[in-house]
């Protein structure tokens, strides 16, 4: 099966799987109303011989047929219209979900930082909201191809080479299965620049970079950027638009040409009545009406529907992909430590190596500060110690066991962490911070032990109704707090979970000036070596070297390299780079 016909029975075995009674009635019923529709030129030949012939039967029988048509098109056009609202309500919010939790399950991050990977997503975001309408192609699909075929039928009784007709109608189903195929490579071709357009109409519309807009007075510069990203993306789109709509206009004026061949010679031919020429006259008309419609549909079908349906699929097949084997559960307990064995890490879809070499115990219990100049690799360390990413070559061994072999929602479960590009969480306070450890979400004992250790019930206590202030302006009753709050907020969810074996903290306290992020993490330094009991390893990452000197072990990257590893003590003794850099900031303190 083609690739983008088998992705559409994907989407049509999904949707039969979350909804299948209302589908199959839905589908049901499109092809039912087809049928008194279809009939009608047949009628029409009736009641044409019988007034003309004379035949009261045939009158009666084509007064009947004529009426039960129209009222049998209006019975199930109206049923088959509400339950197919029905149908496309409750399968449209399953796809979202379904859209949703694939993306959420896949392991890594790369889809959500590789531009070729975020087109496709922003593509297929825009399209799950419309995926429905492919059900609604399909059945119309099926209802046009009974029409087709009836009327076709009719026209055969007539004389079999009035099938030829369907003939003439091929060139406007080649070219609307072929140019929307084009119309969406050109469009893919330019989903950068498009996404450009939108991300500049955000960032020249929305608050967060509003200040900078203003004072930096670059307004008219974003809207010039802008139009030039949406000409970028619209120019080649308008000029394959115009020689589509030229090559339809050419197909159509083939298929009028043969119908009025058609009408011609059958009305030419001494056997005809009056009423197979009104046969021909009715169902000619309606073919290239349902012809129209069916290439019309299907048009869309590949041009939206199939296309959505294979974007869907690709995300289907990368998040399956992305399944590495497992075969190890994560340790309850760290007594080893982890280690890096030689990890070199390039990003997906490039070459250059962001972390080279690297090889580096992280004993159990230890408090590991990693520093470096902005670059270094610091962030991704973190990352690869994460699970979002596995390295390009080398191991990192949990207690001798390969991260690699490790069940990646396990391992998460054992991580906590609290990040300098943290996410807002609009939610009541003590949700934003719960969520940390979905399980104790509603414990409010957890959260509030979370916020103290995160040294934020200053935050809390200038909420108007505390932990229960719903956060966000946008809300009903929702406050706005200052960047350095949400950060605090962010940093009490990192440390929601009681026993981590790896807190990361990836300059998690950036907006804090240093004496309160000296003092946050000598307390948390002081509660992190009392508690042994797991092994839990602490890997800060932090560009302020009063904090880092607490730490047991520093790691100092530079260009990709591990160039020092060592405590505090020992590494002022080398005076390597640690040592430059630590003088240097301490002279700018003094
Ligand atoms: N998603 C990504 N795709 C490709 N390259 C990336 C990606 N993220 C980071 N990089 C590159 O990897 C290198 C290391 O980045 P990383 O974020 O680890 O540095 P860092 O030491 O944490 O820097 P900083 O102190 O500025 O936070 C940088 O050169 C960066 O450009």
């Amino acid at each position: 099966m083609p690739p983008a016909l088998s992705s559409m029975w994907r989407l049509c075995k999904l949707g039969f799987r979350y909804e299948p009674r209302l589908m199959s009635i839905a589908f049901g019923l499109s092809v039912l109303a087809a049928l008194p529709d279809a009939l009608l030129a047949l009628w029409l030949k009736f009641l044409g011989d019988g007034v003309i012939g004379g035949n009261d039967r045939l009158i009666y029988v084509s007064l009947f047929g004529l009426a039960a048509s129209a009222c049998g098109t209006w019975f199930l056009r109206t049923i088959s219209t509400r339950v197919q609202r029905r149908f496309r309500d409750r399968v449209t919010i399953a796809l979202e979900s379904h859209v949703a939790r694939l993306q959420a399950s896949v392991v890594t991050v790369a889809h959500h930082e590789r531009p070729d990977y975020l087109d496709r997503l922003s593509v297929l975001r825009d399209q799950v909201f419309v995926l429905d309408h492919m059900y609604m192609s399909v059945f119309s699909t099926f209802g046009w191809i009974v029409r087709l075929t009836i009327t076709i039928g009719l026209l055969m009784s007539i004389n079999p080479l009035l099938a030829l007709l369907a003939l003439f109608a091929l060139p406007t189903v080649l070219t609307s299965s072929w140019r929307p195929a084009v119309e969406r490579q050109v469009e893919e071709r330019g989903a950068a620049s498009a996404r450009l357009a939108r991300h500049l109409f955000v960032l020249a519309t929305t608050a967060p970079p509003g200040k900078e807009v203003r004072v930096t007075g670059i307004a008219d510069r974003l809207v010039g950027l802008r139009r030039q990203a949406w000409e970028r993306w619209h120019r080649p789109m308008a000029a394959t638009r115009w020689v589509s709509a030229l090559w339809h206009s050419l197909g159509w004026a083939f298929f009028a040409a043969g119908y009025i061949g058609a009408i011609v010679y059958v009305s030419s031919s001494p056997t005809t009545t009056p009423g197979d020429v009104l046969l021909v006259l009715a169902a000619g008309a309606r073919l290239s009406a349902y012809i129209g419609a069916t290439v019309g549909e299907i048009g869309f079908l590949r041009g939206i529907w199939m296309d959505g349906s294979r974007r869907l699929a690709w995300l289907e097949d990368y998040a399956a992909a992305q399944v590495s084997a497992t075969d190890s559960p994560a340790p309850a307990t760290l007594t080893e430590g982890i280690r890096l064995d030689n990890i070199s890490f390039a990003y997906p879809g490039t070459d250059r190596l962001v972390l080279q070499k690297v090889t580096l115990s992280l004993p159990a219990g230890a408090i590991v500060a990693v520093v470096g100049e902005n670059g270094a690799g610091k962030s991704t360390l973190v990352k690869l110690l994460s699970k979002f990413y596995e390295p390009t070559s080398g191991r990192v061994l949990v207690d001798g066991v390969d991260l690699a072999r490790i069940h990646s929602d396990q391992w998460r479960s054992r991580l906590s962490g609290a990040y300098q590009d943290f996410y807002r969480f609009e939610l009541a306070a003590r949700h934003s911070v719960g969520v940390g450890d979905l399980p104790r979400l509603d414990s409010e004992p957890a959260v509030v032990t979370a916020v103290g250790r995160a040294g934020a019930e200053d935050v809390v206590t200038q909420l108007a109704s505390g932990l229960h202030t719903q956060l966000g302006p946008a809300w009903p009753h929702g406050v706005e707090v200052s960047f350095g709050q949400w950060q605090k907020l962010a940093l009490a969810r990192g440390f929601m979970r009681d026993e981590p074996l790896l807190l990361v903290l990836d300059e998690p306290t950036a907006a804090l000036d240093s004496e309160t992020e000296h003092a946050l993490f000598e307390r948390y330094a002081e509660g992190a070596r009392r508690d042994t009991g797991s092994g839990r390893i602490t890997v800060l990452v932090s560009h302020r070297f009063s904090t880092v000197r607490m730490a047991d072990l520093i790691v100092v990257l530079d260009g990709a390299r591990l160039v020092e590893v060592g405590s505090h003590d020992e590494l002022m003794a080398k005076g390597g780079q640690y040592a430059d850099l630590y003088t240097i900031q301490a002279a700018a303190y003094r």
